[in-house]
């Protein structure tokens, strides 16, 4: 067994200063002196390290001592936040280790700040792949985290002139003291070239193919700890390096730049993350991204069952793989490829191992969204997976056409392939064919894609679909976000409810405790104030802790209408200025959120953003009433200072466009109200949290869907309503742009002409709902009543919840119990 000097292991605070000072001295070779605030930091994130990595041996031993089954998340998109506090947290150290730092000396909390957070993604999609690895950890579900560790993360958001610029995200500048490489388990992945037919010595035909591209997977590997338990399961990330990174003969014949040609095209693929968010740009690195770190992936799982004596007939019972959205798609057709083409596995059993093993969870109904690839791409990087795809489609509607005699357009709704245009492979048709099990991300999200999207596969093989509605970790959301609230919440009802969310429930008893509410209140003042502190620092913009925080964070995209927010703060702006003595509540209006670089209208959605804001902010006329802020560079770590101080979370999605959203899950849970529309998981929690202690607006996804049909005209709704005519016009006149009619015509034209997600439709349901919020608002007595009922009931939304569910009934996984042994 693993022999561990305790000194490394050591929680006392004598044994911590120690060994902090020792990983200064000896891992950074810094002495105090000349020691920077980052070497510290590093010197620290060592020592946490060394306490958490013999959980993870130990977790790693076990599962290949009891050849547990393991689920294997495979995502492209990891998006983890800050590791340092979420470790100290959940392995319980935290006080320790803060007053072993403040006892050098030190301030934790700088400490805290130095580290660059891994933006390993884009938004929704990859932070619920972060908070599905906690909670499989602190549930001891076996798990391996398999993604792409990219050299430059989500881009840093800087915002000039009311402008998002992207900054390069160089997250790997100082080291990332969180990873440890593992080139012993590096992999070798084939790209381009050829296949060709061949018998083997038994006589059987074989296809082998012969690229033109070889590259390195090198994989590193984080340890995901769980809460207050032994498990430490791994992220394992892949990186591309050439075989070769440099070519001396080349070089010798003064081809300087050729001799590290395939280094530089080969590390190109784990260069950088696409930064786009439901828009597929259909680039070939891309394709290259997402085959490389699939096939890395499942050689790794191939080489860990033969090397614990497993024969790859029992694969599907030792791996269940689950497909982040099509991304990884391509590990369909990869793993029969493994099976066939390298261990000569007949396709019947193969085809039979693979769709066992593989689960497939959309994420999106947006057309746009819905990976495709033109089948030339296809056959120039993987000529062997389009031959494998073609058999799967062949064979696939074959079977169709048995259950659908004649149904031509049925067979052609169902194929793999595009047969329009340049002729595509659709990503989500082969991830529903090769899958055993297909789920949305939210009830009414799950049942549009079995009405829509994924209608005739719904009707093909209903068996397979089921829901699994988000959830988010309350480890990172609450106790590490909200320490004030997380300590009231315990004084009342205990901890056990980090664990097991619906525990919350308990709270409900103290709604009509004064002191209780007090307390309630007074916490939600200080971190309002907090964050009132940081956008001051951020911004330069002072803003009322005592006024209403309405906090629209996510994404920038107009089906998330981030301008229909702006309308209702535009439309309340010509109240005020026509009639200054209104007694309005005051408000403060905070928007987060990165727009993709080719995302134009995203990009003009801030930028009207922030013009209104420099007017509101400063006419003299609506004297600090209102404020609007666009907070900068919106990421896990300035997300967490900002979900505990909202008292408004908007979630005014079209209906049937959201999938599900887990940003209204943390809002809601540290205490906010949410102002929503009848969309993704906004249902699910005014279920729960009930209708009246929801701020409900807009059409439902069925109305919306009736109104298309009818046929909208959004120019009557702007003719027949005054005050939305005056809100657009007021943004045509130049009013909010210095006088420059033209800049946000694009904006409003496209509302008048076309408004493809329905703002003037919504607009006065909108506006009728905000007053109702400012009418609730007034008696804070019975607004915190709602708050606190809000957090009480919303123990479903734990991402504990959802992964037993994921095991429970696609997975059929167990926990593994983990003993550290000495
Ligand atoms: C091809 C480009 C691309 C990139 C990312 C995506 C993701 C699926 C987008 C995403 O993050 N979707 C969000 O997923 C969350 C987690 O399930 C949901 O809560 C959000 O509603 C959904 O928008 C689609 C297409």
């Amino acid at each position: 067994s693993i022999v561990v000097e305790d000194d490394r292991t050591g929680l006392s605070i004598t044994t911590l200063k120690r060994a902090i000072a020792d990983n200064l001295f000896y891992n950074q070779g810094k002495f105090p002196t000349i020691a920077s605030k980052n070497d510290y930091y590093l010197a620290l994130a060592y020592t946490v390290r060394d306490r958490l990595v013999h959980h993870w041996l130990n977790t790693v031993q076990t599962y290949l001592k009891q050849e547990v089954k393991v689920v294997c998340y495979l995502s492209a998109e990891f998006l983890m936040g800050p590791h340092l506090n979420n470790n100290l947290i959940n392995l319980g150290i935290e006080s320790r280790i803060r007053q072993a730092v403040e006892e050098l000396g030190l301030d934790f909390q700088e400490l805290v700040d130095q580290e660059e957070e891994p933006g390993l993604g884009n938004g929704g999609l990859g932070r619920l792949a972060a908070c599905y690895l906690d909670s499989m950890a602190t549930l001891e579900i076996p798990a391996i985290g398999y993604g792409i560790r990219y050299e430059f993360g989500i881009f840093d958001q800087e915002i000039r002139d009311g402008w998002q610029v992207e900054i390069t995200d160089k997250w790997l500048q100082y080291g990332n003291p969180w990873e440890i490489a593992r080139p012993e388990y590096s992999v070798q992945v084939n790209l381009g070239g050829h296949t060709e037919t061949y018998v083997d010595r038994d006589g059987n035909y074989r296809v082998r193919w012969l690229p033109d591209r070889v590259i390195k997977g090198i994989p590193y590997d984080t340890p995901i700890v769980g809460y207050q338990v032994n498990t430490a399961n791994t992220l394992r990330l892949w990186k591309a390096e050439a075989i070769e990174s440099f070519n001396f003969q080349t070089f010798n014949i003064g081809n300087y730049y050729g001799a590290v040609n395939e280094k530089i095209y080969s590390e190109n693929i784990t260069k950088v993350l696409y930064p786009n968010d439901e828009q597929l740009q259909g680039k070939q690195l891309r394709l290259e991204q997402q085959y490389f770190f699939v096939s890395c992936s499942l050689q790794d799982m191939i080489r860990l069952h033969l090397s614990t004596g497993n024969s790859l007939d029992t694969f599907d019972g030792k791996f269940a793989i689950q497909l982040n959205d099509t991304h990884p798609a391509i590990a369909i057709a990869e793993l029969m490829r493994l099976l066939i083409d390298e261990r000569f596995m007949d396709w019947e059993q193969a085809w039979s191992i693979t769709e066992k093993s593989f689960g497939y969870t959309n994420h999106t109904l947006l057309p746009e969204a819905l990976e495709k690839w033109s089948l030339e791409l296809f056959n120039r990087l993987l000529p062997r997976h389009l031959e494998i795809i073609y058999e799967i489609n062949r064979r696939f509607l074959d079977r169709v056409r048995i259950k659908y005699p004649q149904d031509n357009d049925k067979l052609a709704r169902l194929s793999l392939i595009d047969e329009t245009g340049a002729r595509y492979v659709r990503m989500a048709h082969l991830a529903c064919v090769g899958s055993h099990a297909i789920n949305g991300v939210a009830e009414l999200h799950t049942h549009l894609l079995q009405q829509t999207v994924l209608k005739d596969f719904y009707q093909l093989f209903p068996e397979k679909f089921s829901n699994k509605t988000n959830g988010v970790t309350p480890r990172r959301w609450m106790v590490l976000s909200n320490p004030r609230l997380t300590k009231l919440i315990c004084s009342k009802i205990g901890d056990s409810w980090i664990k097991n969310l619906d525990e919350l429930r308990k709270l409900e008893q103290f709604v009509d405790d004064s002191a209780f509410c007090q307390q309630w209140q007074q916490i939600k003042q200080e971190v309002k104030q907090d964050l009132a502190i940081r956008i001051r620092q951020r911004t330069g913009i002072i803003v009322n802790p005592n006024s209403l925080f309405d906090i629209q964070a996510k994404r920038i995209h107009e089906y998330k209408r981030q301008h229909l927010n702006a309308l209702h703060i535009i439309t309340l702006y010509n109240c005020l200025k026509q009639n200054p003595n209104l007694d309005v509540i005051p408000r403060t209006f905070i928007f987060g959120g990165k727009a993709a670089p080719g995302y134009w209208m995203a990009k003009l959605m801030i930028k009207l953003i922030n013009s209104v804001g420099e007017i509101v902010n400063q006419d003299p006329d609506i004297c600090d009433r209102m404020k609007v802020v666009f907070f900068p560079d919106y990421n896990v770590t300035n997300a967490q200072p900002i979900y505990p101080a909202a008292d408004l979370s908007e979630q005014i999605s079209t209906a049937g466009k959201e999938a599900s959203g887990t940003g209204n899950m943390k809002f809601s849970l540290n205490g906010a109200l949410t102002i929503g529309t009848l969309d993704g998981a906004n249902v699910e929690i005014r279920e729960e949290v009930g209708a009246e202690n929801f701020f409900l607006f807009g059409l439902t996804a069925a109305e919306v869907q009736q109104l298309k049909t009818k046929g909208y005209n959004p120019r009557d709704y702007y003719n027949s309503n005054p005050q939305l005519k005056a809100a657009i016009d007021l943004i045509n006149s130049g009013f909010f742009s210095h006088g420059d009619t033209e800049l946000f015509k694009p904006l409003t034209e496209s509302l008048l002409n076309y408004d493809p997600y329905l703002l003037f439709a919504d607009y006065q349901s909108y506006i009728d709902c905000q007053k109702k919020v400012s009418q609730a608002f007034r008696d804070r007595a019975n607004w915190t009543k709602m708050s606190i009922l809000n957090v009480a009931r919303m123990g479903k939304f734990s991402s504990d919840r959802a992964i037993k569910e994921y095991c429970r009934d696609i997975w059929n996984v167990a926990p593994v119990p983990i003993e550290l042994e000495d």
